[in-house]
């Protein structure tokens, strides 16, 4: 539980004043009911729903502000400028974010000048001649049938200032980034140089990754999808492995740190025997080791399908390098495992046919599937509500059920992982069958 009060505050530019132009609309419908009320938290944990249960006042428990539309805005819409960038690996749904923002900050709040900056960060660097282009609903029509992004992406680090300097030079009031971990790392950076010069321009997260690595999101866009095309290389993998004599699928997936792409799409197949994640340790060699196992229950049953996340057992690797952004890039595991069990088979002298599948690129490239369209353009709608209210230095997010806005500090200061003792994990070991532990 976050017990810091003052670290789920978010910031904001100032006081709403200014009526929201959506005020004539929900009038139309017959309704206001759907402004958010300001005192609303959406509370952390179990422990605080009870205490809030016993009657202590909930604006003084821990909770996050909930998101949604306000009837007092902030800025004028009619002189709004605003920025949108999309930074880091690609991810199934960014096109939709981008066209929602675009049509929510056009139709609803009457906003005229939205900036597309071309190839992440470095759009908004002097060095790259800032390439921009002008976006409006007819820019971004159809976009959402489309994987990638239209804007371009990039990795790199770039110099806030000089990223301030381009904001203040187009007069950009709201910055909607799109992007994963060191994207929001970047925004915040952004977020304190606006602070220091005394700007009133809004940062504001909409946080993506396939992974479903960022916390206080419940979900991230994009994995949906991709781990339910992860699932097509499981089922040919399978299909080879169960044609060949003592055939063997290897599935290596997506997930530097967290395992959840190789768990749901195992899951979603059913069919995986073995599902190696970095979350939870395992032993290779040895009679408790893995490939022990694999090799008894080859000769056993005949076949064996495993997925590997790409992030497993690197205490095996010993090559790391660095990527461009300085992350550590990791080795691919699923390429290792694969030499070690051709090893491990031919030196027991029993035969094996390998099937190989690394689905790699192929998983976040494809377009939003419906349910991950819908939740982008909620989040989207969230963040123009946020920006436009003046909210600053925050990512959108999801929490229990409702949509909240989440300092950036604290969306950034943990990573969501697989939890080795939760349910998820357990869901795993009962499905394939697998030992909790190699050792
Ligand atoms: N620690 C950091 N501080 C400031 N800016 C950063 C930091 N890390 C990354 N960035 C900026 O964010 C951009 C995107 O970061 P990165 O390549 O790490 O992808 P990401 O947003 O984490 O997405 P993914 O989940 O796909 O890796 C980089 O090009 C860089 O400009
Ligand atoms: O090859 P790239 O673009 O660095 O991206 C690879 C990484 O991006 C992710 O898809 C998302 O962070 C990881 O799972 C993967 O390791």
């Amino acid at each position: 539980m976050v017990d810091e009060r003052a670290q789920l505050e978010v910031a904001t530019l100032g006081e709403c004043r200014i009526d929201s132009p959506l005020s004539a609309l929900l009038r139309r419908q017959g309704t206001t009911q759907h402004y958010v009320d300001e005192a609303d938290r959406v509370l952390l944990d179990d422990t605080v729903s009870l205490l809030a249960a016993r009657g202590v006042p909930v604006a003084e428990l821990p909770g996050f502000e909930p998101g949604g539309p306000r009837s007092k805005i902030y800025f004028d819409p009619s002189k709004t400028r605003v920025g949108i960038v999309t930074c880091g690996g690609l991810c199934p749904g960014l096109n939709d974010v981008i066209r929602a923002l675009v049509l929510e900050l056009t139709n609803h709040y009457g906003v005229r000048r939205i900036f597309g900056f071309r190839n992440g960060y470095q759009g908004l660097t002097a060095r790259y001649a800032r390439p921009v282009v002008d976006l409006d609903p007819e820019a971004v029509s159809g976009i959402n049938e489309y994987g990638g992004t239209i804007l371009g992406t990039s990795r790199g680090n770039q110099d806030p200032n000089e990223i301030v300097d381009c904001l203040e030079q187009l007069s950009v009031n709201v910055l909607f980034v799109i992007g994963g971990d060191g994207s929001m790392r970047g925004a915040l950076r952004i977020a304190e140089v606006v602070a220091e010069r005394g700007l009133r321009i809004a940062v504001v997260g909409v946080p993506k990754t396939i992974d479903n690595d960022i916390p206080y999101i419940e979900r991230s866009f994009g994995f949906q999808t991709a781990f339910a095309k992860a699932t097509e290389a499981i089922r040919a993998a399978h299909v080879e492995a169960k044609a060949f004599p003592n055939g063997i699928g290897l599935v290596q997936l997506m997930g530097r740190h967290s395992g959840f792409i190789a768990c749901y799409a195992a899951l979603a197949n059913n069919d995986a025997d073995y599902v190696l994640i970095p979350e939870v340790p395992f032993a290779l060699d040895g009679p408790g080791g893995f490939l022990e196992h694999l090799r008894r229950r080859v000769v056993d049953r005949g076949h064996a399908m495993v997925v590997v996340a790409e992030g497993a057992g690197q205490e095996y690797l010993s090559a790391k390098g660095v990527d461009a952004s300085g992350n550590v890039r990791l080795e691919d595991f699923g390429r290792y495992l694969r030499g070690r069990i051709a090893e491990h088979f031919a030196a027991a002298g029993v035969e094996a046919n390998l099937k190989y599948i690394d689905p790699s690129y192929t998983i976040r490239s494809v377009p939003a599937d419906p349910y991950d369209s819908v939740y982008c353009i909620r989040l989207a709608h969230a963040a123009v509500h946020a920006a436009m209210a003046g909210r600053t230095e925050m990512v959108v997010g999801r929490w229990r059920g409702r949509f909240v806005h989440v300092p950036i500090s604290l969306a950034i200061s943990s990573r969501n992982l697989v939890d080795p003792d939760g349910d998820l994990w357990l869901s795993v070991l009962e499905a394939t069958g697998q030992p909790p532990v190699f050792a």
